[in-house]
């Protein structure tokens, strides 16, 4: 079967972006084979137990005699000892009948109290628990009653499923149960499969169902609740009819790992780090390790899951920063898959990330995948500077080098689904919603705005401003509502406290108590139709994160508002404004009050025509850049990485001598042999200045002068060293070509007269840089400096503290990218040496300049024969180029070191090999 795969966990948040696919019509089976790939998204899958009926019952319609449909008990479903099983109400899709008394007309601060659970990770009641607490233990407060599910009739639609807690509860009444009944309870629990509506609904709403001109998509993910206390056959029962029924693959971990890796590991470590809030409270532990273990152990879960799914021709595609370890895991049982990866989430400049105690492993984990993804290219940027800094990988051209591999870097923002928003919006409930909110508020200003409760969305700002806004213009008190839509599945007292007494003061500013209040807000989600009409009857739309990676709420704002063409307040740090919005919405920065203040002003005031104008741009953006865009173009990206970094096995085969040789001789004249050998590193020794760099090259030499002995043999060496140098070490070797300062400097093949191939005028940083890194030099004890004509070699090979070198390097190479951009100038560093060169330079340009004199010399003809042989990073893109040059497979040979991954499609044994290679050659000849 072909397929192609992708992954992404988001096992149980709820999603603040887009809701997700309810009610997509129902997609055709995709024939087996009719697709090429398959991509196999790791999703969130949400499991639970119900002890209503059978699973084979709950698929029917007759709900069992003693349930109590879940519409009969709203409100308050969860006590708050059973909290942690609330998951269920929030994903319920069964809850119908919204009525106007619901939660959005309790004015704050007469709220409805929580309904979401803190954390689902001890839900159900641990297994430990049940065989720790020997003493029998009432169950507080709730009886627990299990309601047979309305079957889903589109479940045959639905890749995005999970299976959804169906617990539900009576309040008030109280039942007694021991441990025991407990385990049992949980252990034989039934279930049944329902559509998920939490989790990354930007990703599932982006992925086509029912398209068959995409490939067809599996997902591999958690069940994105605790699981201990089910027994085996239930998780059994459950794997199989995933995968069997959906193309979902679960992967089941241990309560301590799944919330380990994602309560803690992910929420309170990566999540505030990658959005710029470093845990550095003194007290903190944050960054104590004891979580690390179980983010692996989930990742290495996953990742086995990949393995074992994977059929060849696949893609797979790992999604977010939950999953950072999966690329590389998988990539070293499967060398030759596709994969990609897309980072959700903001990446934040490198002096942040090096916080992080596992960034090394971090970054090596991603790097892992052939293509990496980001929302902005601000995060693409980050990423690379950051590789650079702390791996010195070799970074250029979105490439990121390490240990040998490629992974290309881009970035795609994501969007929205039109078309499912559409048919959304057509729902008799929206138009219902819409009349009672105009009645509600008639004739006033309806800003919306809809968050989770986390201290990264700004919600205290945006009350801040909000408040500084009414002061200023007080007659608004009385014709504008700020309705904010907060939705939380985990406690976050400290933003509570901190907006409920901004918000306390607004409300209770006002004159009137008895009449209207400012702010609205409800710390719950709405139906989804609900949410949709307030969007359509608002003025405006807020957006006050603090750090956001893009933010699709705006983006469905836009869409709802052809009619009224309402204005967005859109914070300047969110991936949207950075990028597609940044010209037409309000962009503010959500710490200057002052300014957001403004910007409610203006949104409340702005002209219809200019609401018109700016709405307008915005709304062919996002009907122009949609989720399936988005996807299409990430899998393209993907593909085109692999196919770049063709790589089959660790080990690149041995270059086949028989074939060399009699290609090498088919060439006669007026044919030519081109060969490009890099000197230092492949025909000679080279790093440490205590190593026998400069040892007699007299073998090279003497191979040299026979083969050039041809004039059909044109040859260049590629060097670091300069021009002089060089020259002065071949000067016994006639007509040989030369390439200095790894392609400053060129001598072309017989000729005497050396060409520049930089802007010789633009050398005016080579004195400032020297000075800074003779400044760090002198703190590295046995680094030394070499300045060249146009570049200067740091090198490290020789310091004697491992830990000053990892500390410098990425100092350096970051402070000189940083601070020299304006100079067009590039630090790369590898393991021993940091070269900084004007940005253009390369080696492969200097190979097509030498290329072209032949041409013009050859009556345009390419060689008959190409070789090129290096084992530098910057070799790579020598290889590269000698493979497109469009002459015929079997006359190019490229060849590096073994054990290297590499552009080139053989290799020799070592600087020993390569003078093997150049004597045979010359002997041959
Ligand atoms: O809270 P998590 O389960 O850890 O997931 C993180 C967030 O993922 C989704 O948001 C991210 O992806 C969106 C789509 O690419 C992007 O627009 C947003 O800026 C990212 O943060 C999800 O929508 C959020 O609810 C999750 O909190």
């Amino acid at each position: 079967m072909h397929r192609s795969a992708a992954a992404c966990v988001h096992m149980f948040d709820a999603d603040d972006d887009a809701f997700d696919e309810r009610d997509t019509p129902i997609a055709p089976p995709v024939p087996v084979g009719a697709i090429s790939r398959r991509s196999s998204l790791l999703q969130s899958l949400t499991a639970a137990a119900s002890s209503s009926a059978s699973r084979a019952q709950s698929g029917s319609n007759s709900p069992a005699a003693d349930s109590r449909p879940l519409e009969d008990s709203k409100g308050s479903y969860f006590s708050n000892s059973m909290s942690n099983l609330a998951f269920a109400m929030s994903a319920n899709t069964d809850i119908t009948a919204v009525t106007p008394n619901d939660a959005l007309f309790a004015p704050y601060p007469a709220r409805t109290p929580y309904k979401q659970p803190k954390s689902r990770a001890s839900s159900p009641t641990p297994r430990k628990s049940i065989v720790e607490d020997r003493v029998p233990r009432e169950v507080e407060t709730t009886s627990l009653r299990f309601v047979p599910r309305k079957p889903n009739t589109d479940l045959t639609a639905l890749r995005n499923v999970h299976i959804e807690d169906s617990f539900s509860a009576r309040p008030g009444i109280r039942q007694h149960r021991n441990q025991a009944d407990m385990r049992d309870f949980y252990a034989n629990a039934s279930w049944q499969i329902l559509r998920y509506r939490k989790g990354n609904g930007g990703l599932t709403n982006a992925i086509p169902t029912n398209d068959r001109t995409y490939p067809s998509f599996a997902w591999i993910g958690t069940l994105g609740m605790p699981t201990d206390s089910l027994d085996e056959r239930t998780k059994k029962a459950i794997s199989d009819a995933l995968i069997k029924d959906y193309q979902n693959y679960p992967v089941i971990v241990s309560d301590s790992t799944f919330d380990g890796h994602y309560s803690h590991y992910c929420k309170q470590i990566l999540w505030p780090t990658l959005h710029y809030q470093i845990p550095d409270n003194p007290k903190s532990k944050a960054y104590e390790d004891h979580s690390w273990i179980h983010y692996y152990t989930l990742n290495r879960g996953i990742a086995d899951a990949v393995i074992a799914a994977y059929k060849p021709d696949d893609i797979i595609w790992i999604h977010d920063y939950h999953l950072f370890l999966v690329p590389n895991m998988v990539r070293q049982a499967l060398p030759d898959a596709v994969i990609g990866y897309f980072l959700h989430v903001s990446f934040p400049s490198s002096e942040v990330f090096r916080c992080l105690p596992t960034r090394r492993t971090i970054l090596e984990g991603m790097l892992g995948a052939n293509y990496i993804g980001f929302q902005t290219s601000e995060y693409a940027r980050h990423f690379m500077q950051t590789c650079n800094r702390i791996l010195a990988a070799d970074v250029a051209n979105n490439v990121v080098r390490y240990l040998g591999r490629a992974s290309y870097i881009g970035s795609c923002a994501i969007g929205i689904n039109p078309h499912r928003l559409a048919m959304e919006l057509t729902k008799s409930e929206v138009t219902q919603w819409r009349s009672v909110f105009r009645q509600k508020w008639e004739g006033m200003k309806i800003i919306a705005s809809r968050d989770k409760m986390d201290n990264m969305r700004g919600l205290k700002q945006k009350f801040l401003a909000f408040e500084r806004f009414l002061l200023k213009h007080p007659e608004r008190k009385r014709d504008t509502v700020l309705v904010q839509v907060c939705m939380t599945d985990r406690s976050n007292s400290e933003t509570e406290l901190d907006i409920s007494e901004i918000i306390d003061r607004i409300n209770s500013s006002n004159a009137d108590i008895s009449s209207h209040q400012p702010v609205v807000l409800l710390n719950q989600d709405i139906a989804y139709e609900q949410y949709l009409a307030l969007l359509l009857e608002s003025d405006s739309f807020v957006v006050t994160s603090l750090r956001e990676g893009m933010n699709l709420t705006c983006h469905e704002y836009i869409f709802v508002q052809s009619e009224n063409c309402g204005s967005l307040i859109l914070s300047e740090f969110t991936g949207t404004a950075s990028g597609p919005f940044r010209e037409e919405a309000l962009i503010v920065n959500p710490w200057s009050i002052e300014k957001v203040a403004e910007a409610f002003d203006m949104a409340v005031s702005m002209s219809m025509d200019e609401r018109r104008k700016r709405w307008k741009k915005m709304y062919q953006y996002i009907t122009t850049h949609t989720g399936f865009d988005w996807t299409k173009s990430n899998l393209d990206a993907i593909s085109t990485a692999w196919k770049n970094s063709r790589r089959v096995s660790d080990i690149v085969p041995p270059l086949d001598m028989k074939m060399v040789k009699s290609q090498f001789q088919l060439v006669q004249a007026p044919a030519y042999r081109m060969f490009f050998f890099d000197y230092e590193g492949t025909l000679t020794f080279w790093g440490s200045s205590k190593s026998s760099f400069f040892a007699s090259p007299q073998k090279v030499i003497a191979a040299l002068i026979e083969l050039t002995s041809d004039p059909n043999n044109v040859i260049y060496l590629m060097s670091g060293l300069m021009a002089g140098e060089l020259e002065r070490t071949f000067r016994q070797v006639p007509n040989l070509g030369l390439i200095a300062e790894n392609g400053c400097y060129i001598r072309p093949f017989a000729s005497n007269e050396w060409i520049s191939l930089i802007d010789e005028r633009k050398l005016s940083w080579v004195p400032t840089v020297k000075k800074y890194l003779d400044a760090i030099s002198e703190r590295i004890l046995g680094s030394y400096l070499v300045v060249r004509k146009a570049s200067i070699a740091f090198h490290i090979e020789d310091a004697e503290d491992p830990v000053q070198v990892e500390q410098w390097t990425g100092e350096c190479v970051n402070h000189i990218n940083v601070f020299f951009e304006r100079e067009n100038i590039k630090a790369v560093a590898s393991d021993h040496i940091i070269v900084v060169e004007p940005l253009d330079v390369t080696k492969s340009r200097a190979a097509e300049f030498a290329l072209g004199r032949e041409l013009s010399r050859r009556d345009n003809k390419l060689p008959g024969f190409l070789m090129v042989v290096g084992n530098a990073e910057d070799d790579e893109n020598v290889f590269l180029w000698a493979d497109r040059l469009g002459i015929p497979q079997q006359y190019v040979f490229t060849a590096t070191f073994p054990r290297r991954i590499s552009q080139a499609k053989a290799s020799v044994e070592g600087i020993n090999g390569a003078l093997s290679l150049l004597a045979e050659l010359a002997a041959h000849h």
